[in-house]
């Protein structure tokens, strides 16, 4: 049996007029289902390109990639749409809520565009806002947007949480909780949660640690080592 997400020879060129930009050359990689990956490297490097590819937003020039026996690079625009809708939750730094709805109905919305949703009071319970459920996004701290946006992401019960430089926005101690939250999360569900950072002390919490340079894996390796977020510095 294959991994549970496997990157084949993945190549991605993106081409504006006569200009072609190589993003992803050659990429082949594993995660097992459950894992914490970190997918580290410089800016430019490629990481968002991976990830967008992955989560069904963009798609690849060569080469496949599978999700739980799936060919995602296989899927169809429709069907894109529905593993995007189902089986993906994404983070990203700028949280993205939306502004006219509270907290509860933030995570509400995608919970319900969802084909097995959890109950989204108890989610949002599980990251610690409770008594936030009726407040706007504009009424809530940084980090608390960023707890919503995992709360809604985790609401879809997806088969992969998809974090984009989650703690780009946030200060030191505020970025480190919401790390630890998504760590915590990952081992109380099973969830298999990959993070994109351009952090390199951040590999010490990922169970896979993958390094991406100049659009190719420079580094592919287990950590038999994790460390608890709360004990990590940088
Ligand atoms: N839509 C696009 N059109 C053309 N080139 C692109 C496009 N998106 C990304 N690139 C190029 O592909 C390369 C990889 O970009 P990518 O955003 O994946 O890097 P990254 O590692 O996520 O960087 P950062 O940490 O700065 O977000 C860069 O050279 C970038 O300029």
């Amino acid at each position: 049996m294959g991994s549970y997400i496997e990157f084949r020879n993945v190549s991605k060129i993106y081409k504006t007029g006569d200009v072609e930009v190589r993003a992803i050359t050659d990429a082949s990689f594993q995660i097992e289902k459950g894992e914490i990956c970190i997918i580290v490297g410089e800016s430019g490097a490629g990481k968002t390109t991976l990830l967008n590819i992955l989560g069904g937003m963009d798609t690849l020039t060569e080469g496949q990639v599978f999700l739980d026996g799936q060919e995602v690079s296989a899927f169809n625009k429709k069907q894109l749409a529905a593993y995007r809708r189902n089986d993906v939750g994404f983070v990203f730094q700028f949280y993205n809520l939306i502004p006219n709805l509270t907290a509860l109905e933030n995570v509400e919305m995608a919970a319900q565009l969802s084909k097995r949703p959890m109950d989204s009071r108890k989610v949002l319970a599980e990251v610690g806002l409770s008594e936030r459920a009726n407040n706007f996004p504009a009424q809530l701290s940084g980090g608390e947007q960023q707890r919503v946006a995992i709360a809604r992401a985790l609401a879809k019960n997806p088969k992969l949480l998809l974090c984009d430089e989650p703690t780009g926005a946030l200060d030191y101690m505020t970025g480190k909780s919401v790390l630890q939250l998504l760590q915590d999360a990952s081992r109380k569900t099973g969830m298999t949660v990959v993070i994109i950072t351009h952090n390199s002390a951040l590999t010490a919490m990922g169970d896979r640690i993958i390094r991406v340079k100049s659009g190719r894996i420079v580094e592919e390796r287990r950590n038999d080592r994790v460390i608890p977020v709360a004990e990590i510095e940088w």
